[in-house]
Parts: structure tokens; sequence; C-alpha cells
């Protein structure tokens, strides 16, 4: 790993590497030159400066031995006696991992009075899960739960540790992967595991036009975030065999920085994640009262309306309705998607969909590649038609 150092006594705060830095990553702070996380070592400052005040050392990378790392570890959020649901998705995944490695799998939860959650994490595949109980830590304050985190790292020393892309892990994770120096992935949609404990890290990047594989192969532990609905949950195992760790929390673990002075739980809908139908609506739809067309026959099949990310730009819909790679990822039962055109960001978010079917006026969208069902035509003449389909049918059946 390389190293930018500026020697202070040395500059004279001419300010030429300000002006040569192509990735403005260099400013000057209280009469002290910096340089920020923008820089790329291309060494164009230390080349240009008259003093010679900037070094480039090339530190040689450490190379970590994988041998003393083993095992696949599961963060378990929980709130108020909950086990949020990513987390059996995540243990289903550790577990194909730990089979194919031969690691064991364990689970960190963190909390006051939950030891009783152990119990519903032993019935799944699950060796060891390590349990931090204290009153300081019923709420999640994000630099206490990164200590003990670390702590539990620093007893165990896993592999690979899988967090959920929660508002929670997407805070933790991070802080967790400074600790160590090592990578982090964030919202990855599919992970493997090569022979030498390489996770091959599968996410869309440069806007969802090719599927990245990262890996970490310096470093470990390895660290992944996963949105919930991506992965399968696991199923609970034929015979469970796990044990609890209760492990000791030292007061210095708990000083924070933070003061929770109320918790108050937000009242919400439920999110398009969690319901079983969705009515998709895209760019077909020509302006914002028609979505009350589309509103109306997700009321009809008790589900809710959902968007592409084009309606919630046009401002029709809460950005909370957007389906997608930089929106919600949805698993329902049935998506039927209304004058959507299928572009990858969209699929991304929707492709687990137990059925699709997609209306549009273009034989040739990209939607039909994926949907079990096509109907090609206009969504202004199919939705009517079908939502009077479906009063008739319950207007005859007594519904
Ligand atoms: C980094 C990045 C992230 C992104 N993230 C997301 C994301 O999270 N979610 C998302 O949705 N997009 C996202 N996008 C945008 C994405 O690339 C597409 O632009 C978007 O999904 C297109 O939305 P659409 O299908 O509604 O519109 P269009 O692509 O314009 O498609 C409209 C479709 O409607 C059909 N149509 C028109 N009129 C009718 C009619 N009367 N009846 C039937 N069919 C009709 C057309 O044939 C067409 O296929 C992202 C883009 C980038 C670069």
């Amino acid at each position: 790993m390389a190293e930018l150092v500026i020697n202070h006594n040395r500059c004279n705060l001419c300010g030429k590497c300000i002006t040569v830095c192509p990735f403005n990553a260099i400013s000057m702070h209280g009469g002290k030159i910096e340089i920020s996380a923008g820089c790329k070592m291309c060494k164009l400052c230390s080349k240009n400066c008259p003093e010679q005040a900037i070094d480039f050392i090339d530190k040689k990378r450490t190379v970590v031995n994988k041998e003393e790392w083993k095992g696949i570890l599961v963060f378990v959020e929980n709130f108020e006696g909950n086990i949020h649901p990513v987390t059996f998705e995540l243990i289903g995944k550790a577990n194909e991992i730990a089979k194919s490695i031969n690691h064991p799998i364990y689970c960190l939860i963190i909390g006051d009075q939950i030891s009783h959650q152990t119990n519903k994490l032993l019935k799944y595949p699950v060796n060891k899960v390590f349990l931090y109980e204290d009153k300081e830590l019923k709420h999640f304050r994000v630099d206490t739960y990164t200590n003990i985190f670390e702590d539990c790292i620093r007893t165990v020393k896993p592999s690979v540790i899988l967090v959920g892309a929660t508002l929670i892990g997407r805070s933790l994770a991070p802080r967790v992967a400074a600790r160590f120096r090592t990578g982090l992935t964030a919202d990855c949609t599919s992970l493997e595991v090569r022979e030498n404990t390489d996770l091959v890290q599968i996410r869309p990047a440069f806007g969802g036009n090719i599927m990245a594989q990262i890996i970490t192969p310096y470093s470990r532990p390895q660290i992944a975030t996963v949105r919930h609905k991506v992965m399968t949950p696991t199923k609970q195992a034929d015979f469970p065999l796990g044990k609890v760790e209760r492990c000791f929390v030292t007061p210095e673990k708990l000083n924070s920085k933070i003061t929770i002075r109320k918790v108050m739980i937000k009242e919400e809908l439920p999110s398009i994640s969690d319901v079983e139908v969705l009515i998709a609506a895209g760019r077909g739809v020509r302006g914002l009262k028609d979505l009350s067309l589309f509103e109306e026959l997700a009321t009809l099949l008790g589900g809710q309306l959902a968007t592409t990310r084009p309606l919630v730009e046009m401002g029709w819909v809460h950005y909370s309705k957007q389906i997608g790679l930089s929106g919600r990822t949805v698993k329902p039962k049935l998506i039927i998607t209304c004058g959507i055109s299928g572009a990858v960001q969209f699929m991304a978010g929707m492709s687990a969909s137990e059925c699709i079917i997609a209306i549009n006026k273009d034989r040739n969208a990209p939607i039909f590649g994926q949907a079990h069902y096509a109907v090609i035509g206009d969504i202004y003449e199919v939705v009517p038609l079908l939502i009077e389909k479906i009063k008739k049918t319950r207007d005859t059946n007594g519904i």
C-alpha cells in the first residue's frame, strides 16, 4: 500500500501541489497542506514540489495468513425482541459458503435481555452464537456496537462476515471494516467462495451495466452487506447442534459519545419489500393523476403500488416506492409491471419475484425477456379491462 507523506518542515506553502493535482485532493487548512481521500496516488504533487516536501512511500503489502481466519460470522440485527428477517437469509448463504470450505457458522447478537433470542437462532444451522448482553447495549449506538463487533472478531477470527444492508448494517459494517483495514462490499447480490476461502462478492457496478466480482485477497475478515430479500431464507436444521457463548463486556467498550434520549417507533405503511402483490408503474403512465388506475388495481389485489425511478424523479411518488438498484429490492408473489421497459437497474430490484406479468405495447421491450407472462398491449386498455374482470368475478362469487 502506497502513501504520500508531507514533510511540513520543508513545505513553504507555495501551493504548487494544489494547482497540479488533477483530482482536487489537496488543500490548505490551518496553515498546512492536506491530502484527502480523493488522492489517486498519481504522484504529480510529489514530482512537482519545488521543495521536495512530499514523499511517496511504497509500503510492502502485508499478506494475511488465511489459515488463521476460519468461520462465517453473521451479524444478528434485533430490535425490541425481534430478529430482523435478513438474518435468516444471511444464515442461509453462510450455510452454503461454509459447506464448500468446511468452515463453522457463527452468529453475533448484541443487546440487552436478549438471551432468549439465541434459542431462535439455534434452531438453524449455526455452530455458535456469541452473545453480548448489557443494559447499555439495549439500543443501537454505532460506537459501542463497533467496539463489541471488533471484540468478537478479535476472539473468533472469522474469514467472512455477513451483515444485512439495513440502516444499522450500513452504518456498522464500514466502521468494523475500517478497524481491521479490510475490504467491505456493500449490497452484494450474490456471493461465492473460492477454495482458498476468498469470497467472491458480486454486485452491480457502473450503474448496473456490469456485475463486478470483488475479492479481498490480502486481508481478513472479508465483509459483505446484503439487502433484505436478495438471498433465500434458510430452513431450520434437522439436528440443531449449536451452542451459546456468553461474552464478557468490558466497561471501556461501552464508552459512547452518543446519548439516546428517546426511542420512538415510526408509524409506517408496510414497505413495498414486505407485500405479496405489487403493481409497478413506469414511464408508460402519462400523468400523475393516471396513477390512481394502477393504485385501484393494487388495492383490488390486496397489494401496493410501486414505480420505476423516473416517476420518483418527476416527484409523482415518494422514493420509498421505487424498485431497483437505487431503490428497494422486492420479491413479491406477484408483480404486474405496467409500461416499464425493463432496464437492468430496475430488474436488479425485482427479478427474484415469484411471478412477473409484464404489460407493454412494445413487443421488443427487454422486460419480456424476464417476465413469466407477457401482455403486449396498451396499459390504458389492458388495466381497466383487468379491473373490470376482477370486479365482475368477485361480484359473481359474492366476494
Ligand atoms: C445508476 C443508476 C441507477 C438507477 N436505478 C434505478 C432504479 O433503482 N430503479 C429504476 O426503475 N430505474 C433506475 N435507473 C433508471 C433506469 O436506467 C431506467 O431509466 C428506468 O428504469 C426506466 O424506467 P421505465 O421503464 O419506467 O421507463 P422507460 O424505459 O422509458 O420505459 C417505458 C416503457 O413503457 C412502454 N409504454 C409506453 N407507453 C405505454 C402504454 N401506453 N402501454 C404500454 N406500454 C407503454 C414503452 O414501450 C417503454 O418500454 C437507474 C439508472 C442509473 C444510471
